[in-house]
């Protein structure tokens, strides 16, 4: 499978962009945080994605700051740069979704939201009009947005991917971590971010209200 240039370019342009974007939110704290977006043709035995390298300062615009990796995870061109630790993590929701981008971040709101709802497993959001982000239009729908253990290795989280994936919710939570949003393309992953973590604060807030 061979990535034309211009799609390897337009991919880092689309990413640097997000990247700007969220990093304007404070979404990418302490570094934390990774972006990717899928290049090229699809079959859930090979693709390529553009990734983040691990470890930068998100909120600065750098030449290293993407790199190109197949299914594997493993960098496609001669690069010295380090894609993510959490690659294996996109690797197995693009081979699951057949998703065009994926979006990680860690915020304070996604992070109280999974601990809250640690034990059930899932965090329950009962008729918010932000639901209909997810193109849920159901009336006073209700949805259960799944959550990992954050295991210390990768590997063990990747390989919950596939029992935790709920069709029709287009993002994975891993507890006291962050949260992984994910859509056809960057445009409709960023609505599904920004959907999440609005729904994250209303959980958190109607928690607190309530007691
Ligand atoms: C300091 S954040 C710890 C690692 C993490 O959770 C993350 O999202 C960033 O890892 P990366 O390798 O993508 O920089
Ligand atoms: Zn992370």
């Amino acid at each position: 499978m061979s990535i034309l240039l211009e799609e390897k370019q337009r991919a880092f342009a689309e990413l640097r962009d997000i990247k700007a974007n969220l990093a304007a939110r404070g979404w990418f704290p302490a570094t934390s945080g990774n972006l990717s977006i899928r290049v090229g043709g699809f079959e859930p035995s090979a693709f390529t994605f553009a990734i983040t390298s691990s470890g930068r300062d998100k909120s600065v615009q750098t030449p290293e700051d993407f790199l190109l990796v197949n299914e594997k995870g493993l960098p496609t061109e001669a690069t010295s740069l380090k894609p993510s630790a959490e690659t294996l993590i996109h690797s197995e929701i693009y081979r699951l979704t057949g998703a065009g981008a994926i979006f990680h971040v860690h915020t304070i709101f996604n992070n109280l939201a999974s601990e809250l709802y640690g034990e059930r497993g899932s965090i329950p959001v009962d008729g918010v009009e932000l639901i209909k982000a997810f193109n849920i239009w159901d009336e006073e729908a209700q949805i259960e947005i799944p959550i990992l253990p954050n295991y210390a290795e990768i590997p063990r989280i990747a390989e919950l991917v596939e029992g935790a994936i709920v069709p029709r919710i287009p993002g994975i939570v891993l507890r006291k971590h962050g949260i992984y949003a994910w859509g056809a393309n960057a445009f409709e992953a960023k609505r599904h971010l920004e959907a999440f973590e609005f729904l994250f604060e209303y959980v958190y807030r109607l928690h607190v209200m309530n007691k």
